[in-house]
């Protein structure tokens, strides 16, 4: 039955949306990111990803990883999660993700850790 692809655009809880490009024959993909979202006052630019999934021939429902480098705060995160087929064949990315911020010193380090879930469904 149909297999779940990470290629293509997504929208999370968060209205973030990313563009994943097609998966490579290792299963190593980049896109971009548009958090609508940031813990800095900042002004939100398009941040670059990169990850890798399990080898996609194989999956229907691939695994995966991304990191997101943020291009307007010195921070970065990494997403992990699987594509799922939903009940009504619809595709969903339900993932978790660690956001590190830099910090001035060790002394610090133990706040500069953000964890956090999204789930991301398919733009049309
Ligand atoms: O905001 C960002 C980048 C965007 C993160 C968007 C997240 S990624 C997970 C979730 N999903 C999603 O779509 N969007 C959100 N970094 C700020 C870190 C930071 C905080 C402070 N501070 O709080 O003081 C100081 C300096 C800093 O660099």
């Amino acid at each position: 039955d149909k297999k779940c692809v990470l290629s293509g655009s997504w929208r999370n809880e968060l209205g973030s949306n990313m563009t994943i490009s097609a998966v490579n024959a290792e299963g190593g993909f980049s896109g971009s990111y548009l958090t609508a979202v940031t813990a800095t006052n900042k002004r939100i630019l398009v941040s670059p990803l990169k990850g890798s999934q399990n080898h996609k021939s194989q999956r229907k429902q691939p695994t995966f990883g991304f990191t997101v480098s943020w291009t307007f705060s010195n921070s970065v995160t990494v997403f992990v999660g699987q594509c799922f087929m939903d009940d009504n064949g619809e595709e969903i990315l339900k993932t978790m993700w660690l956001l590190r911020q830099e910090v001035r010193s060790p002394g610090a380090d133990w706040k500069a850790t953000r964890v956090g879930t999204n789930v991301f469904t398919r733009i049309k």
